[in-house]
Parts: C-alpha cells; structure tokens; sequence
C-alpha cells in the first residue's frame, strides 16, 4: 500500500539522517552543479519524448532485471534517445538507492528524476545532493500543503518537481499547484492495478501548456502510441526497458511512433 510505501521511505531517510544531518544535506545541496533545466528537454515536441527508468523491482512485480552497472544501463537509454532518466532510489521494495542516482548523474547529460516516496524537505536535499534535477511528488501520498510546500522548496533549489496523479481530483490539486510537469500514473498505487486508459480520461484536465507524462504500462510500441494519441508530450517507461534485450533499440523504436 501507498502508505506503507512512505512510511518505509521515512523509515530509511531517518536512518541515513543519523549519520549525515539536515544541515550537512543542506549544505551539499546548496553545493551542487547546478540542476538541468529539465522543462526545456522535456517540451511538447512533434515527436513522444521518453523518461527511461532505471528499475530493479517493484512491489507489484517483484524482481525485474539484475542491473550491476546503473551508470552503464543510463548511458545506452540516452543513447537510445530518452530525453530524461528515472531512477528508482526505494530501497526496500524497489531496490534501488541513491547511490543509483549519483552514478547515473555522473554518466548521461539529460535530466535525472528522484524517483521515491518523497514527503520531508531531507529527502528533496538529499536529491539535489546526489545530482538530481527532477523530483517526483505523489499527489495521493501528500496532504496538500505539504505538496504545496515541497513543490516551492524543489522549484526554490532549481529543479522540476514530476506531480504525479491518478484521478480528476488529483488532477485538479496538481493545476491547483501551478506544476508544469504532470504525470497520469496507470498504476494505483494502492491496489498495484492498471488502468492503460486513464491517461487518456484526464489528459484534457491538464491546460495547455502544462506537459502532460503518461507514466507506467507500455509494453509495446502500441501502447506508447496509444499515449501520444491520447495527448502525452512525455511517456515514461520502466519494466519494458529493463527487461528487454536491447534498450537503443526498444527505444528507437518507441520513439518513431
Ligand atoms: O515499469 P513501468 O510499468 O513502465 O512503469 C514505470 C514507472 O511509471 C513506474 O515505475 C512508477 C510510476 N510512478 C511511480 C511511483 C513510485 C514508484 C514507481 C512508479
């Protein structure tokens, strides 16, 4: 469940806060390159544009892919086209890490997403601190002034806060927010269960120049095609990449839809 997904995430930052402080976190993220501005590679564009996602496992599906070398696997998606990289820092059901993120910011020159259950201001420190440039906020996991405040404090430290929804209402708290980027997750997060259509259901509760992220079951070049017809700027896609043979290629070719 979605809760127990943040209360494990906080579990984990409260551990790893021990040992280095808010304030130390603080400092190295005031200290990093600067972030990528991520809205410029992610713009609407006469083409689907594809957040590549670097991801070990998930609650839902269990393990995906043995990934030795995240740093390796980024490279190729960027090779491949992908015009951002996702990387899953969960560690207790996703396997992923921070570690994950700095090898793969050091790697590619396309924005890199925070992907975890973020709801406290260490979490956005320590995703500056490791390189990131974008930071996913879950809509159905935040009340929302905490929203409200740690989408002020990612766009404050200079980078692009991903608000991710999965109903009208959510839609209408992420508007409400003033996001530029908005993402229409297909998976609940709470039942794990698809909905390839919901997208396309609340794609016109976007306004216009906000982009618009299909985020999660593609499958097929038909699915990402089934995005972009339903009016995605950006899909983002995971466990497709991961398990494939050949990642330039799955992308090449989701990307000529
Ligand atoms: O592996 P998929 O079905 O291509 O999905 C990728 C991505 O959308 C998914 O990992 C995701 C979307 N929102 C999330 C929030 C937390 C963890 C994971 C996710």
């Amino acid at each position: 469940m979605l809760a127990d997904l943040v209360a494990g995430a906080l579990e984990d930052a409260a551990e790893r806060q021990k040992s280095r402080g808010l304030d130390q976190v603080e400092a190295a993220a005031l200290a990093a390159p600067p972030a990528l501005d991520a809205l410029s590679f992610l713009a609407p564009a006469d083409r689907v544009k594809i957040i590549a996602e670097v991801k070990r496992a998930s609650p839902s599906r269990g393990a995906l892919a043995t990934i030795a070398d995240p740093a390796a696997l980024a490279a190729r998606y960027a090779a491949g086209g992908a015009s951002a990289i996702s990387v899953l820092t969960e560690q207790r059901k996703f396997q992923g890490s921070l570690a994950d993120l700095e090898a793969v910011r050091a790697a590619v020159d396309v924005p890199v997403l925070r992907k975890d259950f973020i709801a406290t201001d260490y979490q956005v420190l320590e995703a500056r601190a490791a390189g990131a440039d974008l930071v996913l906020l879950i809509v159905a996991a935040l009340d929302q002034p905490t929203l409200t405040h740690l989408h002020a404090l990612i766009t404050e430290l200079g980078m692009t806060p991903l608000v991710e929804t999965h109903d009208a209402v959510e839609v209408s708290r992420a508007v409400d927010l003033g996001a530029r980027l908005v993402g229409v997750n297909a998976r609940n997060l709470s039942t794990f269960e698809l909905d390839r259509d919901l997208f396309g259901r609340l794609a016109d509760r976007i306004p216009s120049g906000t982009i618009k992220v299909a985020e999660s079951a593609v499958s097929t070049a038909g699915d990402v095609d089934h995005y972009r017809s339903s009016g995605a700027d950006v899909v983002l896609v995971g466990e497709a990449l991961v398990t494939g043979d050949d990642p330039v290629a799955t992308l090449k070719e989701f990307l000529s839809v």
